[in-house]
């Protein structure tokens, strides 16, 4: 895989979001250790990586919810763990953000969902609230739905709805925590296809964090392999497919042992049993 490169300059003009060997450290874990990526403006990069690997911690870098203990996080030039509280919900309002569980207000139907980021931030009159809340329902198939609670509606049409709502500030970049989980294959499938319509459409810069590689291969453009608090690997995803490494095949080729593995660490086996005299030598043992 190629190393990423650090050029400032050509990073502007083509990256959205730089990071560069950022390093995180939680509840005394290591989570990053010395991570650089870059995002691509206009395109959908998926973040994917085993389970606990610091995915959904690496999205809140790049709001800012979290500070990292090292490193950079420029987001259109401005790096975001230096930037004031002011400037920082400014550039939050630039950025759309999905949760997993879609996370709309149940007290509010599903025009108002859609319309908080509106209300909240700026006094606009009602008419464009109207207007910009019925565009995005529009875009999102789900106009017809604008009076119903979030509680009348599937799974799949509840994402929509949260999708609606982060595109209505028309954001430069918009970050998708886990936007499949739980969908039925049609569900999903109409979510797919919004996630790419909207990146053709509208230019927004994605990112993807999502662990099912059959619907990431179909939308994403680059993708960000993170394991071991590291950039494991990253490219295309046929580069990836491509690529032999241990992480790569593991992860890619759904094999069950690799660098993560099958078995939890444990004593030797036979010594569990009771087979065999304990080692002198303490130490992990498959
Ligand atoms: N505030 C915190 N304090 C301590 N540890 C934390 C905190 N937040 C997250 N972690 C730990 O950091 C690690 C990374 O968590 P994160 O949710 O980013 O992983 P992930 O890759 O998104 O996982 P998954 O794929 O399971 O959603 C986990 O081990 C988690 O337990």
């Amino acid at each position: 895989m190629a190393v990423v490169e650090s050029s400032a300059s050509k990073a502007d003009a083509d990256t959205l979001v730089r990071v560069r060997d950022l390093r995180t450290v939680l509840g005394g874990k290591v989570i990053f250790d010395g991570v650089s990526l870059d995002i691509p403006r206009g395109k959908i990069t998926a973040i994917m990586g085993p389970s606990g690997t610091g995915k959904t911690t690496l999205l809140r870098h790049l709001t800012g919810q979290l500070l990292p203990d090292a490193g950079d996080v420029f987001i259109d030039g401005q790096n975001v763990p230096k930037l004031s509280r002011d400037a920082l919900f400014k550039l939050r309002e630039r950025i759309g953000y999905l949760f997993q569980n879609s996370a709309l207000l149940t007290d509010l139907s599903v025009f108002e969902n859609v319309a908080f980021p509106l209300r909240e931030h700026a006094k606009l009159p009602e008419e464009l609230i109207h207007a910009l809340v019925l565009t995005k329902l529009q875009a999102v198939g789900l106009r017809g739905a604008a009076q119903l609670s979030p509680g009348e509606l599937s799974g799949g049409m509840a994402r929509r709805v949260a999708l609606a709502r982060a595109i209505v500030r028309d954001p430069m970049l918009i970050l998708y925590d886990e936007p499949f989980v739980g969908l039925d294959p049609i569900a999903l499938n109409q979510v797919l296809k919004l996630i790419r319509t909207l990146n053709q459409t509208l230019g927004i810069t994605s990112v993807l964090v999502a662990h099912e590689f059959a619907a990431v291969r179909q939308i994403a453009d680059l993708v960000y392999l993170i394991a071991g608090g590291k950039v494991a690997a990253h490219g295309t995803v046929d580069e990836l497919m491509a690529d032999t490494s241990p992480w790569t095949r593991q992860f890619f080729g759904g094999e069950s042992d690799g660098p993560v593995p099958f078995h939890y660490p444990a004593r030797d086996y036979a010594e569990d049993l009771g087979l065999a005299a304990p080692k002198s030598k303490a130490g992990a043992a498959r």
